[in-house]
């Protein structure tokens, strides 16, 4: 604490220095200024003995929130809780706990090695105030370690390392995690750049309530769990620390619910991501590169979310000049905007995928999601790029078993062994045989909901049933119209040849020749 009062004082003592240093500089011609300056530099450092190292909130070309930043944040949460004054205080995991931080300006000590660092957390308000929804927008932030230059090694080669690596220790044990969306990016404004916006991630999905084939819930799970152990054996293979799955699926098959389950499973962050905010390639790499590492990043419905498939391609240009009057100025406005709207390519997203965003942390999933994998460009989901292909399709006895245990809390019933033939021959979603399994009031009965479900599967059947037939009668008819036009085109051709015949003879016989 003596040194801490000695420290302080000589902090003063700078800062009258440093104004006498800025007042006296003007009176030096310019090209005596830089003497000074170095002179001047000298004497201090002969009066002032510490070197101050500081660790900004933002770094990099593209302003992503700094690791070191969050982790000394943690670190010192613990330290300032014994004996900073002042402290902010934040509530995680269910209210359970209270993480604590120091607040702007005040000071902590750390001892190590029987070294003693000085820590202050500093911010800087901008020069000018202007008026906005985001008032701290412009903040710039840091923290700042201070220690006596005769231990300036011990603290570069070991002292860092070992804050760093506490501090994210600390976070993992009190994180909270989160569901980013992407912002639009006419509202990444100001210092922070807030690419994504977050509220906490709390979806009860597991794999224990994921009703699926047995077998390949298993093989999912143990993929997961060896990608997420498996850091040494990216490093030994030269590879980016990062898994790539294709969910594909009818809607209602437990995509989404699958996301859920993983994030749960692995305690990773979510990040979702909508393509279709995304104005350009630049910023979808900005977006990926702000992600953190333990994260999930999704994009749902792929072949939706921008012109990635070649139909899509297709289908435009079929479409493009088609109806449009554009002398029209409403219908070229709106042309205008939709052309404005995305221009995130195919090509700009696999090279976000294997460039730059696959060089820079690690420990990332990214998910894709649709319903239809054959509309998806062959490039999207070759091999090397999505790593694992999973089908997820409509609800077997497996899945109805699961789903029975859940809902209703039974492994078996009499009515099981109907229920497993109604399923093996009719396509029901999982999402409908939940709905159908769910007990509409109190007094509901197992029975009664398993007979309901019974029913609607019936229903499922025969409605399908019916509608094959109706397309059949649809496709006959239309072949039989075919055949009728045909028959009739072939007349009417028969007509007609006959009647050239008939007035080339006349032709001939009335001595007339044409030439052509
Ligand atoms: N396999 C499943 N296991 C458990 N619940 C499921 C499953 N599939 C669907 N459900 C239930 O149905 C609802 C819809 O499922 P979900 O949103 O995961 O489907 P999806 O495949 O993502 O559909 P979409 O293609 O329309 O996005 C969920 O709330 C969930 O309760
Ligand atoms: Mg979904």
């Amino acid at each position: 604490m003596v040194m801490m009062g000695e420290m302080l004082n000589l902090g003063s003592t700078m800062g009258t220095l440093m104004l006498i240093y800025t007042l006296f500089k003007q009176f030096f011609p310019r090209h005596l200024q830089l003497y000074f300056e170095k002179y001047f530099r000298k004497s201090v450092s002969f009066i002032y003995p510490y070197v101050e190292i500081t660790f900004d909130e933002f770094t990099g070309e593209f302003l992503q929130k700094s690791e070191a930043y969050l982790a000394i944040k943690s670190y010192l949460g613990d330290k300032s809780a014994a004996s900073a004054k002042r402290l902010k205080a934040n509530v995680v995991k269910d209210t359970q706990n209270v993480v604590l931080s120091m607040d702007y300006n005040e000071e902590v000590t750390d001892e190590f090695q029987g070294v003693t660092v000085w820590w202050s957390v500093n911010r800087t308000l901008p020069s000018t105030k202007r008026i906005s929804w985001f008032p701290d927008d412009d903040e710039k932030r840091s923290y700042t370690l201070t220690v006596h230059k005769r231990h300036r090694e011990i603290i570069t080669q070991s002292y860092i390392s070992h804050v760093l690596k506490e501090g994210k220790e600390t976070a993992t044990r009190n994180r909270r995690r989160k569901l980013y969306s992407n912002n639009p990016s006419k509202d990444w404004h100001g210092y922070r750049r807030s690419k994504w916006s977050n509220v906490p991630f709390e979806h009860p999905a597991t794999f224990d309530t994921l009703a699926m084939d047995s077998n390949l819930k298993e093989e999912i799970k143990n993929d997961l769990i060896k990608f997420s152990t498996a850091k040494d054996y990216y490093v030994r293979i030269g590879k980016a620390w990062k898994r790539g799955y294709l969910l594909y699926g009818p809607p209602g098959t437990g995509k989404s619910s699958m996301i859920a389950a993983m994030a749960n499973l692995l305690d990773y962050d979510v990040y979702d991501l909508e393509l279709t905010a995304v104005k350009e390639n630049a910023e979808l790499r900005r977006l990926l590169i702000d992600t953190s590492n333990k994260s999930i990043v999704v994009i749902e419905d792929i072949d939706c979310s921008l012109d990635l498939t070649g139909q899509r391609e297709k289908k435009k240009a079929e479409n493009e000049g088609k109806d449009d009057d554009l002398s029209d100025p409403i219908t070229k406005k709106t042309k205008e905007d939709e052309k404005k709207e995305s221009k995130v390519t195919l090509s700009g997203l696999l090279n976000c995928i294997d460039g730059l965003w696959s060089s820079c942390g690690g420990e990332r999933i990214i998910v894709f999601t649709t319903n239809y994998v054959e509309k998806l460009d062959p490039a999207l989901i070759r091999r090397g790029r999505m790593d694992k292909y999973i089908e997820l399709s409509y609800c077997c006895f497996d899945a109805f078993k699961v789903f029975a245990k859940n809902y209703l809390e039974i492994d078996s019933h009499s009515l099981f062994g109907e229920i497993e033939t109604l399923l093996g021959d009719t396509d029901m979603t999982p999402a409908d045989v939940a709905e159908n399994l769910m007990p509409k009031s109190n007094y509901d009965e197992v029975e009664t909901c398993l007979k309901r479900l019974i029913e609607a599967i019936k229903d499922a059947k025969k409605k399908k049933a019916e509608d094959e037939a109706r397309l059949m009668a649809e496709k006959e008819e239309k072949k039989k119209q075919k055949s009728g036009e045909e028959d009739k085109e072939e007349s009417v051709k028969e007509v007609k040849e006959n009647g050239m015949a008939l007035a080339a003879n006349e032709v001939k016989e009335n001595g007339v020749t044409v030439s052509h």
